[in-house]
């Protein structure tokens, strides 16, 4: 049976974990995944007043890198189409005094609610895996990005290197899973694993990402390439 889970699949999933998500995240990753997402930050290049998009958001952590490095006269958009990971997302930022402006719209990334040429730079962590239509979704992203502008995407993919691969397996299936099984939630983390069969590996997504209009591209591979980051550039409009 092909594993192709629908939309509201997926917004479903990430609605029911939203409650655990960050602390799950900070535990199976021993918080590396802070250290993966600033790098993620750091590669799209956001400047001071800059207008920066964070797509597929979830509970904000990008958003939150993202408007410190921008500051208090720019503005980041933090867009995602579960309603449950964006109120866990607004109450960070009342938690943190809402010193940093951020703006948070639900919106699906295949049919973004922006103007053409709108951003000065995107982030997207973790999220392109788990979208139903990657080229759709680079397509939306190039489509509001200003020409100039530096897309950052961060995600898993299966390594090149069988023996950390293997590892990955190991880790997703004995200590990722186990531990969602003792929340109720075994079958939303073992997700992970099958999305990951079906999500292109570097080479792919740069071909992905040129084949929509991105000229410049680069995909690093980080974490002992368990993960990698996608930079794109828009050069033309
Ligand atoms: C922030 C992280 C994962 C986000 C994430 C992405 C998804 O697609 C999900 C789908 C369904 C449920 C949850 C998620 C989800 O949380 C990375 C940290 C959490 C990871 C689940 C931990 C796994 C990390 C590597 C496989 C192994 C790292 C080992 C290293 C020694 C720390
Ligand atoms: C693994 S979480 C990542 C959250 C956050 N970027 C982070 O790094 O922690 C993936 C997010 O993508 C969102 N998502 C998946 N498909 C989407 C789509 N088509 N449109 C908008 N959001 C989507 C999910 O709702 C979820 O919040």
């Amino acid at each position: 049976m092909t594993f192709s889970p629908s939309s509201s699949d997926i917004q479903a999933i990430f609605d029911r974990i939203a409650p655990v998500y960050d602390q799950l995240n900070d535990t199976l990753s021993f918080g590396q995944h802070r250290i993966w997402k600033r790098m993620a930050v750091k590669w799209a290049q956001p400047q001071l007043e800059d207008t920066a998009l964070d797509l597929c958001c979830g509970s904000g952590d990008l958003a939150f890198i993202l408007a410190k490095s921008i500051g208090k006269k720019g503005k980041v958009i933090g867009a995602d189409f579960s309603p449950q990971q964006l109120e866990i997302a607004r109450q960070r930022h009342q938690k943190q005094g809402q010193v940093y402006p951020i703006e948070w719209v639900e919106a699906d990334a295949l049919n973004l609610p922006f103007a053409d040429n709108r951003f000065d730079c995107a982030t997207m962590g973790y999220g392109l895996r788990n979208v139903t239509d990657i080229s759709a979704c680079l397509k939306e992203v190039y489509r509001v990005l200003k020409p100039g502008a530096i897309a950052s995407f961060l995600d898993f993919h299966r390594p090149y290197q069988p023996l950390i691969g293997q590892f990955q397996q190991w880790y997703l299936d004995n200590l990722v899973v186990s531990t969602a099984e003792n929340l109720g939630l075994k079958e939303d983390y073992a997700y992970i694993n099958p999305s990951l069969e079906r999500f292109p590996q570097g080479k792919e997504q740069i071909q992905l990402a040129q084949a929509v209009g991105f000229t410049e591209v680069k995909h690093y591979p980080i974490a002992f390439e368990l993960m990698g980051v996608l930079v794109m550039k828009k050069v033309y409009s």
